[in-house]
């Protein structure tokens, strides 16, 4: 099981001293959609140039011209890519076979997909890396979580990785290490906390005892 630091709200300069203090307890930096929309892929070339050993990922969450995107974010040395479940299967395909051929991997986020079950099953037979279910903030303001459609994603994906993210905190991630995903992403959780190394240390304790 691996952990994620997710940086959504933050510019470049904040996101790298944010990763300077829990560089050692993290197994991925994610540059979050906001980011990218405001400072560019800059933002991952930046992080990558400043943290080589972490793998980087682009929240790009790719809706359309898949490939293009892909292409993109290997040009900013994205080690991971984002595209979204509700995308076509056609996107889908242009994202993994291009990110096969950088060199990088694709993870699918599930956000606003209603059926999980039927999704994921297609998108594991469409050779993803990684599907991952995420409860957005919009939904998190209403009280929402993903630790249901976690335990729907570990009992039908069987080709790919399985993720988790939205909201997660010190206080609910045993209940998400019970359900044994491959990967935890987790922003607010540790970058909104006063003491982010305390806690990314913890949590990746917590993660390796599993
Ligand atoms: O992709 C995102 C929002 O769309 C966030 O990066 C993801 O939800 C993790 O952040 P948090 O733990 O703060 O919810």
């Amino acid at each position: 099981m691996k952990l994620q630091l997710a940086l959504d709200l933050v510019n470049i300069p904040e996101a790298i001293e944010v990763v300077k203090e829990v560089e050692e307890h993290i197994d991925i930096v994610e540059i979050g959609t906001p980011i990218i929309k405001i400072e560019g892929l800059k933002a991952v070339k930046e992080m990558k140039e400043a943290f080589p050993n972490l793998q980087v990922l682009a929240d790009l969450k790719t809706m359309d011209a898949a490939a293009y995107e892909v292409q993109k974010a290997a040009e900013a040395n994205a080690d991971i890519v984002t595209i979204l479940g509700v995308a076509e299967d056609e996107s889908i395909k242009g994202a993994v076979e291009e990110a096969k051929k950088q060199g990088q991997e694709v993870l699918v986020d599930l956000i606003a997909v209603k059926d999980i079950e039927t999704r994921a099953k297609e998108l594991d037979g469409l050779g993803v890396d990684y599907i991952c279910v995420h409860t957005g903030y919009d939904l998190q303001a209403i009280g929402k979580n993903s630790f249901e459609d976690l335990q729907t994603i570990k009992r039908v994906v069987k080709n790919a990785k399985t993720a988790v993210a939205g909201g997660i905190k010190l206080e609910t991630l045993p209940e998400v290490i019970k359900a044994q995903p491959d990967l935890v992403i987790v922003g607010g959780g540790i970058a909104g906390q006063e003491n982010k190394k305390a806690v990314a240390a913890k949590m990746q304790e917590m993660i390796q005892q599993g």
